[in-house]
């Protein structure tokens, strides 16, 4: 059977301790070079860790695949599977490969109704067992694979059948070299010909442990995850988060908007948020000081540069802030009051 004839799903176990955009990519970056390299790639498959594999800062698995499920709401070809957070205790990857595959081979069987196709697949024997129409693959980024030379942490015996039966495809991860890795490794080297590397030329960092850092500390998480993962996060108060970074400051974003259609198109100088008080004056894009300044901020920044006409006194408030008051002239804000709420 030639490898077109044979459908790819990719298979990739984690934590998802939040699932970040980095997560969905690896299957976009597999998927192309895949196809490139003659596979038809049919699927993909995230399947969050066990609440027993103990990891530092776990949160419980129903929260975890609630957001894998969200974050997979807009992928055509990528499914949750809660197998291995379902089963009673934590599960070696060998043993969700293996399940997956077979489950994934027996339901096609079954979709199979004409006689000649199940006596060709039974007939079709290899190694004893009827060959498969479908490969899951175990997609994973190079720290994962390194971790196979973590002395007892997988089996020799596990390793030998992942890259030998299931093959292995590998995204580069930082400053890492896989080649070389899989080189050194025994058991890895005998199955170059299975382990498959794909190079993220941009690199990408993001991980689920700087998110967390960042929601714990109330800095922002936007464009790293998907949108209603982070609501998720929010809404359950996941991960120690300190404070939606959100504030409330629609009442600013009207009124910019409103501006907007009084700014001349071209000469004027760039707008700045001038900070209140005894705060270090610096363009709001640059650095927020205050809350109300990163409110501020954030209701700029993405609209560039502002050009003005004329002078606008206006007042806003957010669910912090009773009143801000701000002057707009020349293309710039200053923040002329900004009296916090007595709670
Ligand atoms: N930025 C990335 N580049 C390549 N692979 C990644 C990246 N982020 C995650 N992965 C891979 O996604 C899979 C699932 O990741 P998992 O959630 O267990 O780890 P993680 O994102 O590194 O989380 P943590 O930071 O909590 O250790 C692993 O194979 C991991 O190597
Ligand atoms: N022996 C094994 O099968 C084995 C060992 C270590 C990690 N894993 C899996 O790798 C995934 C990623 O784990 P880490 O987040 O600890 O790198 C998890 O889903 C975990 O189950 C499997």
């Amino acid at each position: 059977m030639s490898s077109a004839a044979i459908k790819t799903v990719l298979f990739v176990c984690g934590s998802y301790n939040p699932p970040t955009n980095m997560h969905l990519r690896m299957f976009e970056l597999a998927r192309d070079h895949l196809f490139k390299l003659g596979h038809t790639v049919c699927g993909g498959i995230m399947s969050p860790v066990h609440d027993k594999y103990g990891k530092k800062d776990l949160v419980s698995s129903k929260h975890r695949c609630e957001m894998v499920r969200l974050a997979l709401e807009d992928s055509t070809w990528i499914k949750l599977s809660e197998w291995e957070a379902q089963q009673s205790e934590w599960t070696r990857t060998r043993v969700s490969l293996d399940h997956h595959e077979d489950e994934l081979n027996q339901q096609l069987d079954a979709q199979c109704t004409n006689k000649t196709d199940v006596k060709r697949a039974r007939h079709d024997q290899h190694n004893g067992s009827p060959r498969r129409k479908i490969q899951v693959m175990f997609l994973c980024g190079v720290d994962v694979l390194e971790s196979m030379a973590v002395p007892n942490l997988w089996s020799a015996d596990d390793i030998n059948h992942i890259a030998g039966h299931h093959g292995i495809v590998v995204i580069t991860r930082g400053d890492t070299n896989p080649a070389k890795f899989i080189y050194q490794h025994d058991i890895l080297s005998k199955h170059m010909n299975k382990i498959i590397i794909v190079n993220e030329w941009i690199k990408n960092e993001i991980s689920s442990t700087y998110l967390r850092r960042a929601l714990r500390r109330g800095d922002s998480i936007k464009y790293l995850i998907n949108d209603k993962v982070e609501q998720y996060i929010y809404q359950h108060g996941l991960y120690s988060v300190v404070e939606s970074p959100h504030l409330e400051v629609s009442p600013i974003l009207d009124l910019l908007s409103n501006l907007n259609n009084n700014f001349l198109p071209n000469g004027s100088p760039e707008t700045h948020v001038n900070a209140p008080r005894d705060t270090c004056a610096q363009p709001a894009s640059m650095h927020a000081h205050s809350k109300q300044q990163r409110a501020l901020s954030r209701s700029n920044s993405s609209r560039g540069t502002l050009k003005s006409k004329s002078k606008v006194r206006a007042t806003a408030s957010g669910d912090k802030y009773d009143r801000v008051e701000f002057v707009i002239q020349d293309g710039v804000i200053n923040v002329i009051s900004d009296k916090e709420a007595q709670v």
